[in-house]
């Protein structure tokens, strides 16, 4: 459905700085599949959607999607996906209706398809309640899904959906993400999403590609990422000095086959903080708990924390994905939400 090569942007920055947005982009992404790119601020994800739609032209490298070249073939691609930007691309005086309207007549599908296509979409929406209202009136979410709509009215086989729940509350993200899937099942589509939300990613998506200073530093999905690029964590705090516990930890992960634990102490005012990174933790806890216990070392705390996809990013990269601050974009051209013919 989507295959690049290599795929480049180079923009000319500040003081004519050239800024990589996006370098060797190379992927395959299968139909019907549901990927997410995730990244923090600035990480290239827009970019990337922007080739890929046809909305830029890269630098370098090539891709094809949908079977036609992004160069070579634009209004083909173009044809067949959908793209919703981060920025609504619905208008804010027109009734919700009107502006479905105006998109399917954009994409030359006649009257009668056009009818056919917005009654669908609102109904696949939810939108029933404020086909008839302007959009100005909508709430975020309600407008979200006005936006989804939009991509959604040429039918197309491929959507893009740039940060589709940023901005939204949490019950209002949670109700959108029922609705992308229901469109999924439904109409078996592909989808291709940004998002800086980890939980999205790693809930929704069966692949997930993780983009920073415009490259891809890891693809997988999230149980593989975060069991091959992250461990499991267990935090002990115990009583009196560890002074060469160290060994107990090790035996402990040994009796497990678990290799090369890493253990970190810290000497607190009643006794220690041990953090120790491995794989499989909740194996090794009891075992660790029994030989410390066995030991007459007294445990006071012990916590398990398995691997979220915040660790693989902070693995790869030594940042983590939640600290990233927001920074204000470039200014960018006025996005739609459909990619006309
Ligand atoms: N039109 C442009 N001109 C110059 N630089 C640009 C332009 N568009 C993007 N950039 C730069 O390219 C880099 C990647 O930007 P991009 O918007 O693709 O990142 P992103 O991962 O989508 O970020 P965000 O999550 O904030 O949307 C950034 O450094 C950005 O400032």
């Amino acid at each position: 459905m989507i295959s690049a090569r290599q795929l480049s942007k180079h923009f000319r920055g500040p003081g004519g700085k050239d800024v990589v947005a996006v370098s060797d982009l190379t992927m395959d992404v299968e139909e019907g599949s549901l990927t997410a790119f995730l990244g923090p601020n600035g990480a290239g994800k827009s970019t990337s959607l922007r080739l890929l739609t046809t909305l830029l032209e890269p630098t370098g490298g090539s891709a094809r999607v949908c079977g036609f070249d992004i160069v070579g073939e634009p209004a083909e691609v173009r044809a067949r996906l959908g793209y919703v930007g981060q920025k609504n691309g619905a208008g804010m005086y027109q009734r919700v209706r009107d502006e479905l309207t105006s998109q399917g007549m954009l994409y030359g599908l006649g009257r009668a398809e056009t009818r056919r296509r917005v009654e669908e979409v609102v109904e696949a929406l939810d939108l029933g309640e404020v086909v008839d209202r302007k959009t100005m009136q909508l709430s975020g979410g309600q407008k979200r899904r006005v936006d989804i709509a939009l991509g959604l009215i040429p039918a197309p086989r491929l959507l893009f959906l740039d940060e589709p729940s940023t901005g939204l509350d949490p019950q209002s993200r949670a109700h959108l993400w029922e609705h992308i899937l229901e469109l999924r099942h439904r109409y078996g589509m592909t989808l291709f999403l940004t998002t800086h939300y980890l939980d999205e990613a790693d809930q929704f998506a069966e692949r997930v590609m993780v983009v920073d200073q415009g490259r891809i530093i890891a693809d997988d999905t999230a149980p593989s990422l975060k069991a091959n690029l992250a461990g499991d964590r267990i935090t002990l705090s115990v009583a009196g000095p560890w002074d060469g516990a160290d060994a107990i930890v090790r035996r402990a992960a040994a009796v497990t086959g678990v290799s090369e634990p890493t253990i970190q102490a810290t000497t607190t005012a009643d006794g220690a903080r041990v953090v120790v990174h491995l794989d499989s933790g909740d194996r090794v806890l009891p075992h660790l708990i029994r030989g410390l216990h066995e030991a007459g070392r007294l445990v006071l705390t012990a916590d398990l924390a398995r691997p979220t996809l915040d660790d693989v990013f902070l693995n790869l990269t030594g940042r983590s994905l939640r600290e990233e601050g927001r920074h204000e974009s470039v200014p960018e051209q006025p996005q739609t939400a459909g990619v006309p013919r």
